[in-house]
């Protein structure tokens, strides 16, 4: 009777164990990462981002057991990024958070070992490619934004998405979520830090061009409580929080972290 375990974040099958299942989780060019400003270089040929997203590509919201994710068509270039640290355009496929048990933690990428409360992921991939998973076996196959929460105001575009949370509270549920327009969950500056990476979580493929915003968007504590009544379990089975999902910052090895701003 074989019982396999996937991955998770608990004590027995978290960040400390996946490499035993993907050995590339010790590679050259994994993430999350701590980015020390201080030794951030300002590369002056860096250009300022070019989002575009269209609201009529959001086509619902649902709770995979590690995080919740809202995805997007992804056939036609109506929401892409463009620029930036990048060539070409990557189109928008899906967006998602990590977030911690307590608001001082929770953010996958660390600011001078700062943790924020919880950071957002919009996920894009490069149209040199046929689809999304032939370009995560890339190593310029995506292009992933980055954006810090920090505790403050109440995110009038946040709330959208908790207000579908009732409906994907355990994993594997999914529910329609139309005419969202991820533009409104950026911050106003877009001065970012840029390096390259990995997925954060298995596969931990090494096919990421991050780019991290240096602002951040405000989500408030009762905002961050509802993150944390979403379950990492099914429905019948024994309700555990969805907390804590984030993996910590992995060496750098290396890499240098580049600057849009001085
Ligand atoms: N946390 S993450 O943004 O690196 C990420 C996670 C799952 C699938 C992805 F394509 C991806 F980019
Ligand atoms: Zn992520």
């Amino acid at each position: 009777k074989t019982v396999t375990m996937s991955w998770g974040y608990a004590k027995n099958n978290g960040p400390d164990k996946w490499a035993d299942n993907f050995p590339i989780a010790n590679g050259p060019r994994q993430s999350p990462i701590d980015i020390v400003s201080g030794a951030s270089s300002y590369d002056k040929g860096l250009k300022p981002l070019s989002l575009k997203y269209d609201p009529s590509t959001c086509l619902e919201i649902l709770n995979n057991g590690h995080s919740f994710q809202v995805t997007f068509a992804d056939d036609t270039d109506s929401s892409t990024l463009k620029d930036g640290p990048i060539s070409g355009t990557y189109r928008l496929k899906q967006f998602h958070f990590h977030w911690g048990a307590s608001d001082d933690k929770g953010s996958e990428h660390t600011v001078n070992g700062t943790k924020y409360p919880a950071e957002l992921h919009l996920v894009h991939w490069n149209t040199k490619y046929a689809s999304f998973g032939e370009a995560a076996s890339k190593p310029d196959g995506l292009a992933v934004v980055g954006v810090f929460l920090k505790i403050g105001g109440q995110n009038a575009s946040l709330q959208k998405i908790i207000d579908a949370f009732n409906a994907i509270k355990a994993k594997g549920q999914q529910t329609t979520f139309a005419g969202f327009d991820p533009s409104t969950l950026l911050p106003g500056c877009l001065d970012y830090w840029t390096y390259d990476g990995s997925l954060t979580t298995p596969p931990l493929l090494e096919s990421v061009t991050w780019i991290v915003c240096k602002e951040p968007i405000s989500v408030s504590a009762d905002q961050m409580a509802k993150f944390r009544s979403l379950l990492f379990s099914a429905k019948g089975e024994a309700e555990c929080c969805m907390v804590d999902n984030y993996r910590p910052p992995q060496p750098l090895k290396g890499r240098s972290v580049r600057a849009s701003f001085q």
